[in-house]
Parts: C-alpha cells; structure tokens; sequence
C-alpha cells in the first residue's frame, strides 16, 4: 500500500490541537508531511513548550495512523514548540528589545505577588528566556531582597550618546526596583507623581536590552501607579494573584474588572492561588486549608480565565524569599515544579493571546470622569 499526504492529513483532522479545540490541520500546528512507501515523517508545531506535551502529541499522532491506517506504517513526527517570542507590535510606548509585558496584580496585599513574580521569572529564565523584572510596589518593593541585592545601585551607562540605567542581574535575571531607590529604613515617599516619574524612568531610560519577558510587579490594590503604568506602556498581559480566602477573591475580582474595563482593556492571562493549602514539613501528605479551597480556581471558572496553578504555604517559600534565593532555583523539587508548570500555563495563554488577539494599546485619561484609549 502506498501512502499518501491526503490520507495522513485525513488522519490528522482527527486530533485536536491541544489547548486550540481545533484540529491540527484547521490550528495550522501541521507544518509539513512527507510520505515514503512505508514511512511518514509530520512535522508539527505546539504552544507548550514542555517535553510532556511533546510527547503527548507525539503519541497521539503515531496511534491515529497506526489505527486509522496501518499498524506497519513507520511514523516519525517532528514536534516543536513555539515559543512567545513572535514579537506582539507594540503600537506605541513600546520599549525597543522588549518582546511581552506581563503585568502580576493582586487586589489584597501580602498575598505573595511578589513571590510568585519572583519564582515565575526564575522558572521562565531556567527555560532559557530572557526575563526582566521592574518592581514597581511602591508601598513595599521586595523584588530586590528577592533576588539577595539589597543594597545594589544601579549604573550608568551611555547608549547611542545617551545616558541609561542598567538594570542590576542576579540569578540571569535583570532587575530594576523601586527598592534600589528608597531607604528601607525610611518611610516610602514614592507617592503620586513621584512615583510615575520614577517608574516611567525605569521603563524608558534603563538598557533593558533584548528581553523575552519583562514582569512588572504591581502594588496590591487598583490606585494611581496602576494607572500610570497603564499609561506609560502597553501591557501584553496580566495574571491575577490570589489566596482561596473570600476577601482575597473580593479584591481579586475588583482587580480583573479594572484590567477588563473597556477604557482600559489588558488581557487577563489567568489567576494563580497562592497559599493553597498548609503542609506541615513533618507531614508531607497533609493537605490543610486554611484559607478555603479551590476559591481562586472557582473564581476563574467563574470571569472565564485561565487557572494557571497553585501554590501551597510552605515554610521554605517564605524562607527562601528571606534570604534573596527564590524556590524556583531548586532541581526538581515539588515546588520548583509547581512554578515552572504555572510559568507553563501562562506562557500557554500568552501564546493564544498572542494570536488572537490584537496588541493593547496604551491608555489615555481624555476626561476627570474617565479613561479613553482614543
Ligand atoms: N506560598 C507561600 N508560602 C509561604 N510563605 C509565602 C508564600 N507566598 C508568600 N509568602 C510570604 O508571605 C509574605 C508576603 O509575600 P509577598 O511579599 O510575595 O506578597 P505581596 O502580595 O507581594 O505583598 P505586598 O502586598 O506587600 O506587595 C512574604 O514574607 C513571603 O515570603
């Protein structure tokens, strides 16, 4: 029997796309298919970059043809991952080099922002991106003692005959912090206008350089500096922080509806729980949920966004972020792998962003009532 592309691509409208709810002829994954007496060879692109879902799909296309056509059929299939970093055009305010802006809000404070920030861009750097965080949490920027460079000052460095601050590096990532400005000791005074000034310089005066991903830690809440940033550059994509407990959610919820506001219109790339439930060290299996279950799970089900993962509340998470060494830098722990598949899951949604949806725009305030992208 000799095969022929009209009947592998048969086969193929038969397997969906995963994550696209189309097949992998219609998502266009099916990259080519060349047939040989006996053997076939498919080449197919993916958005999850993980060696699992390869493998998935890898096994699902060699079962469709060995069932659907002939179980002697030699079936090789090539399976890459596309990774985010076709560049989304930034219609205006865009930084040079930068490829996706994500946004990390919380409504409630000291639900682990920060945190989760931290090990996200660690996880995302140890898949080989290239990551940057501005820390932008006037009230209380901790992305600098995160990363065990309290007392770093950046420098100055001339770029094409300009004047522009390097953002300090630690553990391959680069950052810039409103921390490496204020006194830890002293009362924050980055309030309003100062604080925008700040911030906008960090954004358009630093050489970021190429980056992949620049994460930029919110303050909690839905205030000025939200608005100034909103302002200053146009912002690929939120994810939403958020223990299980009601008033965590409540302020979640406020948090999403401000980003969905028309006027100011960023995709909401998903929510991340964090604090999901207490595991005692000395009682591994134990799961106590202390703060609910599943609220943040059921909140995304419920505004129709992505769940991207959970985090527990483990000693060790507070401890590393105590002493500037984030979970995610640990091999194959559970909690390294708990970041690494929400890194996953986010990169997941920003791909389908990406694709569908066209870039955000930077948005204007027209009126004391209201905003205007116009
Ligand atoms: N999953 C967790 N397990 C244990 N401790 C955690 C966890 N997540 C965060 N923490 C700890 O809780 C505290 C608050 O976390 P973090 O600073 O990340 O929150 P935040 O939401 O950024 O706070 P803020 O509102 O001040 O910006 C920190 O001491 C942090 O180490």
């Amino acid at each position: 029997m000799d095969l022929n592309k009209k009947d592998i691509t048969k086969v193929l409208e038969t397997i969906t796309a995963p994550g696209e709810g189309k097949s992998l002829v219609e998502s266009g994954a099916v990259k080519n298919i060349v047939t040989f007496d006996k053997e076939v060879v498919v080449d197919v692109t993916i958005s999850n970059p993980t060696l699992q879902a390869k493998k998935k799909i890898e096994i699902e296309i060699m079962k469709a043809i060995h069932s659907q056509i002939d179980q002697k059929i030699d079936v090789k299939v090539n399976v890459t991952a596309i990774v985010p970093t076709k560049e989304v055009k930034l219609k205006e305010n865009s930084i040079p080099g930068i490829k996706n802006i994500i946004a990390i809000a919380s409504g409630k404070g000291g639900v682990g922002k920060s945190t989760i920030t931290a090990n996200m861009a660690v996880s995302l750097q140890k898949m080989g991106f290239k990551v940057g965080i501005l820390d932008a949490d006037v009230y209380g920027p901790s992305i600098h003692l995160m990363f065990d460079v309290p007392n770093a000052k950046p420098l100055s460095v001339e770029i094409d005959g300009r004047s522009k601050m390097k953002p300090i590096e630690s553990y391959g990532v680069k950052i810039l912090s409103l921390g490496f400005f204020t006194n830890a000791n002293q009362a924050v005074i980055w309030r309003g206008a100062i604080a925008s000034k700040a911030l906008n310089q960090m954004i358009f005066d630093a050489h970021w350089g190429e980056l992949d991903f620049l994460l930029i830690d919110l303050p909690p809440g839905t205030g000025d500096i939200h608005l100034s940033i909103v302002q200053a550059v146009a912002i690929t994509g939120v994810v939403i922080v958020s223990t299980p407990q009601a008033i965590a959610l409540a302020d979640a919820k406020k948090g999403v509806a401000m980003f969905k506001q028309e006027d100011i219109n960023v995709p909401v790339l998903g929510i991340v729980e964090n604090m999901s439930y207490f595991t005692p060290a000395e009682l591994p299996n134990n799961k106590y949920y202390i703060f609910g279950k599943d609220g943040a799970k059921n909140l995304a089900k419920d505004i129709e966004t992505a769940f991207l993962g959970e985090v527990p509340l483990v000693q060790s998470i507070r401890e590393a972020g105590d002493i500037g060494h984030p979970v995610a830098l640990q091999d194959n722990t559970p909690l390294e792998n708990a970041f690494s598949e929400i890194a996953k899951n986010a990169l997941t949604q920003l791909v389908k962003r990406n694709n569908d949806l066209p870039p955000t725009e930077v948005v204007r305030i027209t009126t004391m009532s209201g905003c205007s992208t116009k």
